[in-house]
């Protein structure tokens, strides 16, 4: 009769490791003496001793090669935000979730740590020190969100001791650092077409953005303490900078730092969400004959010109999370990292 080999809680798999959070989580978890295994569609890197899965996650049979062994998996996949491809978010964040926690629960996994969103409580208005006890959002701000929302449910509810699979959800929120492919570099790309001389309101709205390797301590703290008598067990944390800075200096900061003009017109906030609204509606409406991504969506009209940040004294209390790099140096560390996206480079 074979034996059931118990896996070895160093051992471990990433899904969506090739990605921007993933990579930073993959070689933190390397140096820290974790055995990992990564899971994606593709392979944005070598590392020695790493194992690559290429596979898509909605195919259960791709993805338990990946967790054989594996004691602990990390899910951070997810469909890019600005696809914006209702369908596509659908598979993979819902169908492909449930996916993965059967798979988890075939392959004898013991933790799974999700990387949910704080924008899951999101919608477009003003959250100032959200808990994590505020409501999901009744009208999540896009698809992206709706489907975040489903990913969280179905992972925390997944929590059962009795079969010892246990879960927890991390719930980060403006992820920036080196090689992220989102936020530094769409801001650039709006400054080098003219379009970043603007502030949507009047410029004093707080918000959260996280230093990559912040995101990365929280991850590891909640499954290093993911214990069956652990009151972390089934529970979403937020996981921040824990210095809430003006959405507009910070967006100053990184354009100046990379010799751009920081914007400095104000525009009425209603009336730039009014017209994002309608250049949504008419791209959803041309589609089939003319195909436009515009810039200014609503969500990020809403992100640019409200307040959100959260509260991360839960994660202080339950993991004993700090944050181990300030956004002062997050920030310098970030714009050293993209020389090319210099002005005149
Ligand atoms: N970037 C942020 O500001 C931010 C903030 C909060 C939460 N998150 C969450 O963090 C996670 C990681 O985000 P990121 O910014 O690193 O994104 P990313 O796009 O860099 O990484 C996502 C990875 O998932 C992979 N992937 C997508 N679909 C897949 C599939 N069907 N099968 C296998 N792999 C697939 C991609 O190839 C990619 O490597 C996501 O779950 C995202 O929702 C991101
Ligand atoms: C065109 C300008 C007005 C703004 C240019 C910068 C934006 C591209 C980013 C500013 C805030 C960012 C952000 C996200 C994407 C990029 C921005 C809109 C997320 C929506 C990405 C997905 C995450 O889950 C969200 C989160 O909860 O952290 C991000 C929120 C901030």
């Amino acid at each position: 009769m074979a034996t059931r080999v118990r896996p070895s809680n160093k051992r471990c798999a990433v899904i969506g490791g090739s990605g921007f959070l993933g990579r930073h989580l993959v070689e933190t978890l390397v140096d820290r003496g974790y055995s990992v295994s990564v899971f994606d569609i593709r392979q944005s890197y070598e590392l020695p001793g790493l194992t690559f899965h290429l596979g898509d996650l909605c195919d259960e049979q791709a993805l338990l090669p990946a967790l054989k062994n594996a004691s602990l998996v990390f899910h951070c996949a997810s469909p890019a935000p600005a696809s914006d491809d209702r369908e596509l978010f659908e598979r993979v964040n819902i169908q492909g979730t449930r996916t993965v926690i059967q798979a988890c629960l075939e392959a004898g996994v013991q933790k799974l740590v999700l990387t949910s969103s704080a924008s899951v409580v999101f919608e477009g208005k003003d959250i100032k020190n959200g808990q994590e006890d505020l409501p999901y959002a009744g009208k999540p701000i896009d698809y992206y969100t709706e489907t975040k929302i489903e990913q969280e449910k179905l992972v925390l509810q997944a929590c059962d001791r009795e079969k010892d699979f246990l879960t927890v959800a991390i719930r980060p929120h403006g992820i920036f650092g080196p090689r992220d492919p989102q936020l530094v570099p769409i801001l650039v790309d709006t400054a080098r077409r003219g379009k970043m001389k603007f502030i949507i309101g009047d410029g004093t709205n707080l918000v959260d953005f996280t230093f990559v390797e912040n995101v990365v301590h929280g991850h590891i703290l909640a499954a290093e303490n993911l214990r069956p008598n652990s009151p972390i067990c089934g529970k979403p944390y937020h996981i921040t900078n824990d210095e809430p800075v003006r959405f507009w200096d910070f967006m100053s900061e990184v354009l100046v730092a990379l010799g751009y003009a920081a914007p400095r017109f104000h525009l009425p906030y209603i009336l730039v969400y009014g017209l994002a609204l309608l250049l949504w509606l008419l791209s959803m409406i041309l589609r089939p004959v003319l195909s436009f991504k515009p810039t200014f969506t609503p969500m990020r009209v809403a992100l640019a010109g409200t307040h959100h940040y959260y509260s991360c004294d839960r994660a202080k209390q339950d993991l004993g999370y700090k944050p181990v790099v300030s956004l002062k140096e997050g920030i310098q560390r970030t714009v050293q990292s993209y020389p090319h996206l210099r002005k005149g480079a």
